[in-house]
């Protein structure tokens, strides 16, 4: 969900720069600035984690879920409720489609670049490395008393 503070800054932009839609404003960057550095995860995406209204960002929730990525850490925007939003993140992140997924403020990419990760590996290094998941350790030994 859009948090309502960001939702109404947009709004503000938007109605005082009709035109500003085509490039990214100051004031429109430095917002999308602050969203992604919300929560460790930030993800931009159609629909909401609870209903989402694309295949591609329904795959990056589950990713994400599968990982057990804690609610907590994590932010998201529904770029269909805010088409400047739709259009300046894209622009802000010179990536042409959504989802799109921050990690600590650094963008990671898509699904495709997410899926791939999950498969290799790189993907829970990567959020253990964050500090967004926790380590696992291994399972404590079995330890048989032969006295
Ligand atoms: N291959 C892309 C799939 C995502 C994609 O193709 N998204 C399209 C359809 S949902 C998109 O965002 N199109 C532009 C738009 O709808 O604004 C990925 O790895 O994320
Ligand atoms: S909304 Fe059609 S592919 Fe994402």
């Amino acid at each position: 969900m859009f948090r309502p503070a960001l939702r109404s800054s947009f709004a503000v932009i938007r109605s005082a720069a009709p035109f500003a839609h085509r490039h990214l404003s100051n004031e429109a960057r430095s917002l999308i600035q602050k969203a992604i550095t919300a929560r460790p995860i930030v993800l931009f995406m159609k629909g909401t984690p609870q209903l989402p209204e694309c295949g591609f960002s329904r795959a990056v929730v589950q990713v994400l879920d599968l990982h057990g990525v804690p609610q907590e850490k994590m932010q998201t925007y529904n770029v269909l409720a805010d088409a400047e939003l739709r259009s300046g993140i894209k622009e802000f992140s010179e990536w042409p489609t959504i989802p799109q997924l921050y990690v600590n403020g650094e963008f990671l990419g898509g699904c495709d670049i997410l899926l791939g990760m999950h498969q290799s590996g790189e993907l829970e290094k990567l959020l253990i490395d964050s500090g967004v998941i926790p380590e696992e350790l291994p399972e404590p030994q079995q330890t048989t008393n032969s006295s």
